[in-house]
């Protein structure tokens, strides 16, 4: 019996009234662009309209909290502000340890991001130690062994709009 991964939600959440911003960093672009995909395509399944999903690009996932909070507050000056914000990013581990830093640097800034912006930051950030489990979590390694985390991701940002909004 599967244990780990996400469960089934308490209930089917409408996404026909929210608006989502996906904000994603552009290393490792291959894998990004599949999150992205899975991530859009859940929602689209809750009922999130396309017009309703804006989507803006960071350097990198250090990039990530910063460029998040500006998204927003640029969003909310429009008139248009966002009800929950997904940062998505890929970070593997080289030789050095430059991903041990940006990765626990990154994760504890989005985490208190979300006092700060006042809305669901859900943490589309995969800390892989090698290439192949970055593929793996993106749904695209030859073997096809996991599913996409970016759907999780999609299923995540329209539950907690939905369940916790304003
Ligand atoms: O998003 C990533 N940024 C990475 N570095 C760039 C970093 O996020 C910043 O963009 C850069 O340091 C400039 O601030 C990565 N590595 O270095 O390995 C990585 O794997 N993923």
């Amino acid at each position: 019996m599967a244990v780990k991964g996400l469960g089934k939600p308490d209930q089917v959440y409408d996404g026909s009234k929210i608006r989502v911003g996906i904000i994603h960093a552009r290393w490792n672009r291959v894998i990004i662009d599949a999150l992205v995909k899975g991530a859009i395509e859940r929602m689209a399944s809750l009922g999130v309209e396309e017009k309703n999903i804006i989507i803006e690009t960071v350097p990198g996932s250090y990039e990530l909290p910063w460029g998040t909070k500006r998204f927003v507050d640029r969003q909310a000056k429009l008139g248009k502000p966002l009800d929950v914000v997904i940062p998505i990013g890929v970070l593997i581990k080289g030789s050095t340890m430059h991903f041990e830093y940006i990765s626990d640097s990154t994760t504890h800034a989005l985490m208190s991001l979300q006092e700060k912006v006042d809305m669901p930051v859900i943490f589309g950030l995969l800390t892989c130690m090698t290439e192949e489990q970055a593929l793996a979590r993106a749904g695209i390694d030859e073997a096809h062994s996991m599913h996409n985390h970016g759907e999780d991701w999609g299923a995540a940002a329209v539950e907690m709009a939905v369940k916790f909004g304003k």
